[in-house]
């Protein structure tokens, strides 16, 4: 079911045309926040904001703690839109749309793509409220087929063999690492490996124990499709997780993860979150030279 649907290109269009009739702003940098992690667009200044539900061609989000809202504004000289709540695949959207924005951001000239979100960490070293930024991600659906991209390519977009190895910027990472240094927060952050599965069911203690022995350090079930389809557009990517939990690995744990949780830390990390990736799009250099008159 998931691979059927395909969404033309002149859907996307129009989707960014109307945007842009409605907006002034032409964002540079787009950034999707994770469960609990919706404050992110509260930085923007001169804000521009939009329900999902009132633009075309947009799915709704369904999630508790994603609010269904599309926010335009400046932050610190660069042009933002930011999505407060993203859409997943176990709510029944098919994976091309919940990937929709990213290609009409694309078309509204955006450049950078950040990512963010709440995961489980596996990693001993990774606690609740900890930050991780995603290096590389294991794209479990994708492994098996439920792909975005999967389906006639559009080479208007991208390549029908996007490479993949390299997709979240080292640059960035690097920048990240730094600033959080400058911020004193570095000693709760660290990169490492996401993936994604399916959900919306948590991990039982054997698929746990089967992700950790695999080299993974926080699981989600997000942000992988999201960054497949950002990178074959030629976006460049950051991304965080949040450690929102820790997954139980153990026959003796009688912890239980819940959604309720997973926001509450979202919540406490707020501040710290927003701070850093203020800061980070404050001091990320922007190429311009992926404005909408030369965007696909
Ligand atoms: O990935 P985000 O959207 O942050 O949400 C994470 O939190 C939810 C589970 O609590 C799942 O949707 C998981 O993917
Ligand atoms: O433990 C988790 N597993 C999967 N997704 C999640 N999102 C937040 N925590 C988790």
């Amino acid at each position: 079911m998931h691979s059927k649907e395909q969404i033309s290109h002149d859907e996307y269009q129009k989707t960014a045309d109307w945007l842009m009739s409605q907006t002034q702003h032409r964002p540079q940098v787009a950034i999707i926040c994770g469960s609990g992690l919706g404050m992110l667009a509260d930085t923007l200044k001169c804000q521009d904001s939009f329900a999902y539900s009132d633009i075309p061609g947009f799915p709704q989000s369904t999630v508790q703690g994603h609010a269904g809202r599309l926010v335009f504004g400046e932050l610190k000289g660069k042009t933002c839109v930011c999505m407060q709540g993203r859409f997943h695949m176990y709510e029944g959207h098919s994976l091309c749309k919940t990937t929709f924005p990213i290609r009409v951001f694309k078309l509204l000239g955006v450049e950078t793509l950040i990512v963010t979100n709440a995961a489980g960490s596996l990693a001993d070293g990774l606690q609740p409220g900890d930050i991780m930024i995603i290096k590389d991600h294991i794209n479990f659906p994708g492994l098996v087929g439920l792909n975005p991209l999967s389906g006639p390519n559009d080479d208007k977009f991208g390549p029908r063999f996007p490479a993949m190895s390299g997709c979240y910027d080292k640059g960035l990472r690097c920048l990240a690492m730094e600033i959080a240094k400058q911020q004193g927060v570095a000693g709760f952050m660290q990169e490492g490996v996401y993936a994604m599965v399916g959900g919306p069911n948590f991990e039982t203690i054997a698929e746990a124990r089967l992700l950790h022995r695999l080299g993974v350090d926080a699981v989600g079930m997000s942000t992988a499709p999201e960054v497949v389809v950002a990178t074959h557009c030629g976006l460049r990517v950051f991304g965080l997780s949040l450690i929102t939990n820790k997954v139980v690995k153990s026959y003796e744990d009688s912890e239980c993860v819940n959604h309720e949780g997973v926001l509450e830390v979202g919540r406490l990390r707020s501040h710290t979150v927003q701070q850093l990736v203020t800061e980070l799009i404050s001091r990320m250099e922007i190429n311009n030279n992926n404005n909408t008159s030369n965007a696909v």
